[in-house]
């Protein structure tokens, strides 16, 4: 299927493709994921439970999500757009000793040839690279069991997360690369909670993460104003 039919920027594809090979460097661009893994595997174990559940993973890149996911016990199904960070993903695999299944797929093709077969869905840190969130959200709905929980994260619209995720951590800290996230494409928590909505999910918890740059550390908070995390559970 050509890209031009698909909820894709081709750009961002690119963008992800050109940094795969640093996936697993925790010191990396991708020091961000690395950091906010233990919090947001917590929250979705906590939430939705992990071991023995089957989760698909959307928009996974190479896998950091995926494969701590699949440490806690679940069986975990792995699916991006952008064929070098699979590559990468199912490479680190040998290396770990996971085990997760990666596919290239668009996550509206795998709604049609899995729906209703998840206990959880999540979908991190890609809301924001997509040109139609609200199809994504939909789709991830649909792959979710009656009863099963969906997983999102992605970044509020405001004045404070445009000083903090865009100059702050692309342009003063460095902590991405500049053009990194489109301040167009952040989603405030209403916005997506009504997508949400509208697609059959019920809201089950809202919650902020919170970057220290003096710590250097990730934390859970009550502050959705730049980070955040939203459970839903399909109705
Ligand atoms: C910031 S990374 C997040 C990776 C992973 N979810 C995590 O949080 O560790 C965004 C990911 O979304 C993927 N992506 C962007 N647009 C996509 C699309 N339309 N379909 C599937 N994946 C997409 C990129 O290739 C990239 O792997």
């Amino acid at each position: 299927m050509s890209t031009a039919t698909l909820n894709v920027d081709p750009q961002e594809i690119d963008k992800f493709s050109q940094l795969a090979h640093k996936w697993w460097d925790p010191n990396s661009e991708f020091k961000p994921l690395h950091d906010i893994n233990p919090l947001r595997l917590d929250f979705i174990d906590r939430i939705a439970g992990l071991a023995d559940q089957c989760v698909i993973d959307v928009g996974c890149g190479g896998g950091i999500l995926s494969e701590g996911m699949a440490r806690r016990g679940a069986t975990v199904t792995g699916i991006d757009l952008a064929e070098k960070s699979l590559k990468v993903a199912r490479l680190h695999l040998l290396e770990s000793g996971q085990k997760v299944d990666y596919h290239c797929i668009a996550v509206e093709q795998m709604a049609e040839e899995a729906a209703g077969q998840f206990d959880s869905v999540v979908c991190m840190e890609m809301l924001e690279h997509v040109p139609d969130p609200a199809s994504v959200v939909r789709s991830c709905a649909a792959l979710a069991k009656p009863d099963g929980y969906v997983f999102f994260s992605t970044l509020n619209r405001n004045p404070v997360s445009y000083l903090k995720a865009v100059l702050a951590a692309e342009y003063v800290l460095g902590l991405l690369p500049r053009g990194t996230h489109d301040y167009g494409r952040f989603l405030k928590p209403s916005e997506l909670s009504r997508m949400a909505r509208d697609a059959g999910l019920q809201i089950v918890q809202l919650q902020g993460m919170d970057y220290q740059p003096f710590g250097q550390r990730y934390q859970l908070t009550d502050d959705v104003s730049v980070n955040y995390l939203l459970a839903c559970r399909k109705a």
